[in-house]
């Protein structure tokens, strides 16, 4: 493969071309034999080639008609991701069916999800909803629709049933579970995959709830990196917290990966407070921020080889 070179072609954010397109990342390819290139979304996709893969965070009915006959007249090339799979992390409501799939061998860790329950615009009686189904509070609030926008981020904590009435439906309402303040996020690039703490909302000790409001927003917590933070004690908490084991991590990252369909993108795991080796899956994103990744250029490159050598073997076929 040493003298062969690869052509990707991306189409990204203006926000996410200067996180992730850096002069660090394009170097790194290219000196492995791959060179990035912007597609342009004002010229026709099909006269921007060839193209050995096409790696995307867009959406709607034009960029997916250009995708498709991309597609047909290169049927080897490779795009990650095709738009169904990712679309399917738009709903927060389904995005976590898969987690509940997953076979994890082994008898010491167990992965799940969250208690949560669906809440239209429509619905009445939220407290019975939410007694019936086994949830207790605090809950958290979160839209419906995951689709990147600010607003797709506004997150409630609900403390309280009073807290319930400043809610926007459509919603889903999700157990929130005390896990020590540290959330565990695993970057997955196809086979590549990195595990690192960050901050997250720290635990509601039961006895404490009476004590709080009805309703606390919040948003993005998470993009605090430990370095980020002024307070010492968030980012004590981080350095103790304990990793999950690395087999496990890699064991949930692929047989996500398989069930999604996906090769890019990340999920948010805690770890149960009540039940030291009970993990949950509280949150799954295409095309997370890699770049916050140490090195993310050589994790990357690794992964565009990967493609690379897949795209060989769709020629030679
Ligand atoms: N069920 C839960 N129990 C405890 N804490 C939770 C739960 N769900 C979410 N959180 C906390 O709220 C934060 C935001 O929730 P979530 O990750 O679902 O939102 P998001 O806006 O999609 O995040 P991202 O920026 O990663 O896309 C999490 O990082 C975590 O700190
Ligand atoms: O812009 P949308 O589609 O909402 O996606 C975001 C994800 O929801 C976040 O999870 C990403 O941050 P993390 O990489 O810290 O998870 C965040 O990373 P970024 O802000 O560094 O690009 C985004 O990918
Ligand atoms: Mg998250
Ligand atoms: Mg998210």
């Amino acid at each position: 493969m040493s003298e062969r070179r690869f052509r990707f072609g991306y189409v990204l954010a203006s926000k996410k071309v200067s996180s992730f397109i850096q002069d660090s990342l394009i170097n790194h390819a290219q000196e492995n034999g791959i060179d990035l290139v912007p597609i342009d979304l004002d010229k026709p996709l099909i006269e921007q080639g060839p193209f050995d893969c096409i790696f995307h965070k867009l959406y709607g009915p034009e960029w997916r008609k250009q995708l498709e006959e991309f597609a047909l007249q290169n049927p080897t090339a490779i795009i990650v991701d095709p738009i169904d799979a990712i679309e399917k992390l738009h709903n927060r409501l389904t995005m976590l069916d898969v987690v509940n799939e997953l076979k994890i061998a082994g008898d010491s860790e167990t992965i799940g999800i969250p208690i949560q329950i669906f809440v239209g615009e429509n619905s009445e009686s939220l407290l019975d909803a939410i007694t019936s189904q086994g949830l207790h509070f605090p809950v958290i609030a979160k839209p419906l629709i995951a689709n990147g926008s600010a607003d797709s981020h506004q997150m409630s904590l609900v403390l309280k049933p009073e807290g319930l009435q400043g809610l926007k439906p459509p919603i889903v309402l999700q157990e929130f579970v005390n896990h020590g303040g540290v959330i565990f996020k695993v970057y997955v690039a196809g086979e590549h995959v990195k595990c690192v703490k960050r901050r997250s909302l720290p635990d509601i000790p039961e006895e404490k709830l009476g004590m709080l409001e009805n309703l606390i927003s919040f948003s993005q917590i998470s993009n605090l990196t430990a370095q980020d933070q002024n307070d010492d004690t968030f980012a004590e908490l981080i350095e103790k917290a304990v990793m999950p084991p690395s087999r496990f991590v890699t064991d949930v990252a692929n047989q996500l990966r398989d069930a999604l369909k996906l090769h890019l993108f990340n999920f948010d795991m805690i770890r149960d407070e009540k039940v030291g080796n009970r993990y949950l899956v509280i949150d799954i994103n295409y095309f997370p921020g890699y770049a916050k990744i140490p090195n993310y250029e050589t994790m990357m490159t690794a992964f565009f080889l990967d493609i690379a050598r897949e795209k060989l073997n769709n020629e030679s076929r």
